[in-house]
């Protein structure tokens, strides 16, 4: 039968279209088999180095050597894909050797996809278990028990400062977990509901998300009152049980609850970002670009603190925080928190540490840790 002039011949440009795909496919196809067989020689080879470690009695998470691996991949890196995209891959290929060698518990603050799950995840990746506590100080109870092998714990916010449950349970355990890494956290928060945003009646949320997208929040739903609740996640959980109510919290929190993002960004400070310790046993190796975090006390006398930020200039180090606190069993005296550029194993910051001794009342080494990477560096 003749072919009619609409219908398309074999060799027509739709059928180019659709064989010039399959070929590519079939490249990608091939590849993956490369890759896979690549990235599983790539886990036998972790898997000795777990072996090494167990004999030697070295635990198996080494935020440095991570940090160097990310670093090298990065450095050889020449695109097309995203620098993101590459971090991500292989965070998520060191937390696979890591199951491989034993498996870790990580222990956060829940409930699950609270912004200090998703910290977790960010540093441990998917391989791991995840225990989640009701709230900071069974994160330090769970890794100085040893029920976990670190545990996630925020320590400041770019817009609400510090997190004092954190500080004060680093003076309740000075010298039993150290801070072997830290994860910086970009706070996204979104509007979460069922129903669309002028039927919303109610909003929940953490007291601090709430505050921090407080301007939004008075233009865009006048009509809804704002209910504060323990967690952005537990507020997510709400939305599914309630109508007419919205939630703001995290993207993530929207998958777990099967909500829609209704708005999205809403924080009022296009900048939010949480920084968080990772606590262990112990704390990390020297990479060349590291943070040492310190607690102490000093005598109640005129001058003394500016003498013991007179020693950091001397030493020409820079701090990167510093935080006073209030302690309890002595009023009015202060325990002051500090971060600085530099690893106590450097012979600066060794000096440093001696001079600080002779210095203060009390001085603990909190740990010393490869410095954090935005997570858009
Ligand atoms: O180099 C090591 O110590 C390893 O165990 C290997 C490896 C990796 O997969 O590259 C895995 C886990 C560690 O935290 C660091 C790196």
């Amino acid at each position: 039968m003749a072919r009619s002039k609409s219908e398309p011949s074999s060799n027509s440009a739709p059928d180019k279209g659709a064989a010039n795909l399959a070929a590519l496919r079939a490249q990608i196809d091939k590849f993956d088999t490369s890759i896979l067989e690549l990235l599983n020689k790539r886990a036998a080879v972790a898997a000795q180095i777990g072996k090494v470690k167990a004999d030697q009695g070295e635990v198996v998470f080494s935020a440095a050597r991570e940090e160097e691996v990310i670093a090298n991949v990065l450095a050889a890196h020449k695109g097309p894909l995203a620098p993101v995209t590459v971090k991500a891959i292989f965070r998520e290929l060191m937390s696979g050797s890591r199951a491989i060698q034993r498996q870790q518990k990580i222990a956060y603050l829940g409930p699950e996809y609270s912004y200090s799950h998703l910290a977790a995840i960010q540093r441990f990746g998917e391989a791991s278990v995840y225990n989640r506590t009701a709230n900071i100080a069974a994160v330090f109870e769970e890794v100085v028990r040893k029920h976990a092998d670190f545990g996630v714990v925020p320590l400041e916010n770019s817009t609400d400062g510090r997190v004092v449950d954190t500080l004060e349970m680093f003076m309740r355990f000075p010298d039993q977990v150290q801070i072997c890494s830290e994860i910086r956290l970009r706070v996204r928060h979104h509007l979460l509901a069922n129903c669309a945003q002028s039927e919303v009646r109610r909003v929940y949320s953490k007291e601090q998300a709430l505050s921090q997208c407080r301007n939004w929040l008075a233009k865009n739903l006048p009509q809804a009152s704002i209910h504060p609740v323990s967690s952005t996640a537990d507020a997510a959980r709400l939305v599914q049980t309630e109508d007419h109510v919205a939630a703001v919290a995290s993207r993530e929190a929207a998958v777990r609850y099967g909500l829609g993002v209704v708005a999205q960004n809403i924080a009022d400070s296009p900048f939010n970002e949480t920084r968080f310790a990772v606590i262990g046993a112990t704390d990390s190796a020297k990479t060349g670009a590291d943070k040492t975090a310190l607690m102490f006390q000093i005598n109640h006398t005129p001058g003394a603190l500016a003498d013991v930020l007179t020693v950091f200039k001397s030493n020409k180090i820079n701090l990167t925080w510093i935080e006073s606190f209030p302690f309890r069993e002595a009023k009015g005296e202060y325990v002051f928190f500090v971060d600085f550029d530099g690893h106590r194993d450097e012979p600066k910051v060794k000096r440093t540490l001696a001079s600080l001794e002779e210095l203060c009342d009390t001085l603990t080494v909190l740990g010393s840790f490869p410095q954090a990477r935005a997570e858009d560096e």
